[in-house]
């Protein structure tokens, strides 16, 4: 039976064809992953299932009947339930009270069922707003599958979750399609695509460029996906995209005297206890340092600490012999401290500012004639040169950062960050979320140039394989307290680091 029937759905904004005369063919019992590179318009494809977004043409059916949401009510009543790229959840509410705005009836009964059935647990009495992304995202999808959707779509839902999470959303997935439902799952896991999914299809410039794959390997899809044989990318990417083999970055001498210090930084939990536990981390000029863990482990105040997000209670962070543990962010661009915050949306960019402002947040000084007019053309003139370089796919340099795709605009913030002159340490928070092969691939080249050319780099990933491609040196984030350094090329790093992931000593 044919779960949900697209054809030749476009959309248009102005000049851009977001998805131009998209077939797709879901059958109930499988799921169907959605693959393509940032901006081949596989949001859109689900805004438009889930009636968040009204297409400029096509047709669509949902098991046999005539489907056409205008809003997402309407794609909720016919069954389909949206998990997207960005949380629906209010921050300042309980978990219980933003299940209970869904009005279902028997909500503990239901919640019983889907703990028993997919192992999906939420914490019910905790505010959204104090909780790890990850168990946010678990949330999301909880809320999705209350009503008991006859098609589940998923933009992206496994990014933020740790292997573990990861784990439980694919058993849920084939879960609901052997309970006879369809799931449509976006992602750029190619590992994922391999382990659960039925069928494939993949969108290229807002084009189907491979429908019902079912050849799932790699070498398969990587060349529908990027437009090129995949073999000209490096094998560090096997890594960040989930598949099988792990290459380990080799050893290297680092000779250099540390560039960043932090030194005993503790940050108390308001309720007490510590989100971060006396502190201590060095790292050298050239140098990459992997922070691995299970998401909520001290990481995200980790960042915070360096972005000036979060004063330490004790403590002190050290830029080449400055002390910037108070420094405004202004300083710390300035002293050449880059910093690629988790939460991208919320506070790596400003979204309803064009894209060249965002390019240039925090340096708009270098483009203030006479202090205070600011030489927009001069500014979207080099913004063009770094679209281009960076390979993001944007209208252009005046277009809102709103109008840009998830992944494209993580490029925008990585691409600022990368940019400073001189960029003294990177701070990166999960890097490489949300791109796309080809993207990883400039990403992590770009990352490594960095370093290469003088920069201590820190980079937090909950993607194991991609941090020992990566890095030098890996310490595990657990409790809010720091391993001892483990270094990548070590035998046995890959267990000893995932042993201490979940509190296990080494
Ligand atoms: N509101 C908008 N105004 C103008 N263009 C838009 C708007 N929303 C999306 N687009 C454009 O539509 C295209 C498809 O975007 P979409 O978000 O569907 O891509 P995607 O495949 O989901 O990418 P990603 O993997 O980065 O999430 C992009 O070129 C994007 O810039």
């Amino acid at each position: 039976m044919i779960a949900l029937e697209i054809a030749g759905l476009s959309k248009t904004y102005g000049s851009v064809r977001a998805l131009d005369g998209v077939d797709l063919t879901v059958e109930a019992g499988t799921v169907h992953c959605v693959l393509g590179e940032n901006g081949a318009g596989k949001s859109t494809l689900c805004h438009a299932v889930g009636g968040s977004l009204t297409p400029s043409a096509g047709s669509m059916s949902l098991f046999g009947t005539r489907y056409a949401p205008r809003r997402p009510k309407e794609a909720i009543a016919a069954g389909v339930a949206m998990v997207h790229q960005h949380f629906s959840l209010v921050s300042t509410l309980t978990v219980a009270e933003n299940l209970r705005l869904l009005r279902v009836g028997g909500l503990a009964a239901r919640l019983e069922r889907l703990a028993d059935r997919y192992g999906l647990a939420v914490p019910l009495d905790e505010t959204v707003g104090d909780l790890p992304l990850g168990v946010r995202q678990r949330v999301e999808i909880v809320k999705a599958l209350l009503r008991e959707p006859r098609l589940l779509v998923l933009d992206e839902p496994t990014g933020v979750l740790g292997p573990a999470e990861v784990d439980a959303l694919l058993t849920t997935c084939r879960r609901i399609a052997d309970d006879g439902g369809a799931v449509v799952l976006v992602t750029h896991k190619l590992g994922e695509v391999a382990r659960v999914a039925d069928v494939a299809t993949v969108l290229r410039g807002g084009k189907v460029a491979g429908s019902g794959l079912t050849d799932l390997s790699a070498d398969n899809l990587i060349p529908l996906m990027i437009g090129r044989p995949a073999d000209d990318l490096a094998p560090v990417l096997a890594g960040t995209l989930g598949l099988s083999e792990v290459v380990v970055r080799d050893e290297r001498a680092i000779d250099q005297a540390p560039v960043l210090s932090l030194r005993d930084i503790s940050v108390t939990r308001p309720g007490g206890g510590y989100l971060l536990e006396n502190v201590d981390l060095d790292i050298a000029p050239g140098e990459i340092v992997g922070v691995a863990g299970v998401e909520g482990n001290g990481q995200t105040e980790l960042i915070h600490v360096l972005s000036g997000a979060l004063v330490p209670d004790a403590g002190t962070v050290e830029l080449a012999g400055e002390d910037l543990t108070r420094a405004t962010p202004a300083r710390r661009t300035a002293a050449g401290l880059g910093v690629v915050p988790e939460d991208r949306h919320h506070e790596g960019c400003v979204p309803e500012l064009d894209v060249a402002t965002n390019l240039y947040l925090g340096r708009l000084g270098e483009y203030r004639r006479f202090h205070v007019l600011l030489d927009k053309k001069a500014m979207r003139s080099a913004a063009t040169a770094v679209i281009e370089k960076h390979g993001i796919s944007a209208p252009g340099p005046a277009a809102p950062m709103s109008a840009l795709s998830g992944g494209n605009q993580q490029k925008v913030v990585l691409a600022r960050e990368l940019a400073l002159d001189p960029l003294v340490c990177l701070a990166a928070a999960q890097p490489t979320r949300g791109l796309d092969v080809g993207a990883v691939d400039a990403v992590l080249g770009r990352i490594r140039a960095a370093a290469a050319a003088g920069a201590a780099v820190l980079v937090v990933s909950s993607e194991l394989g991609e941090l020992l491609a990566l890095c030098d040196r890996v310490v595990v984030a657990y409790r809010g307290k720091l391993s001892e350094a483990i270094v990548a090329a070590a035998p046995g790093a890959h267990d000893k680091i995932a042993h201490l992931m979940i509190g296990a000593t080494a």
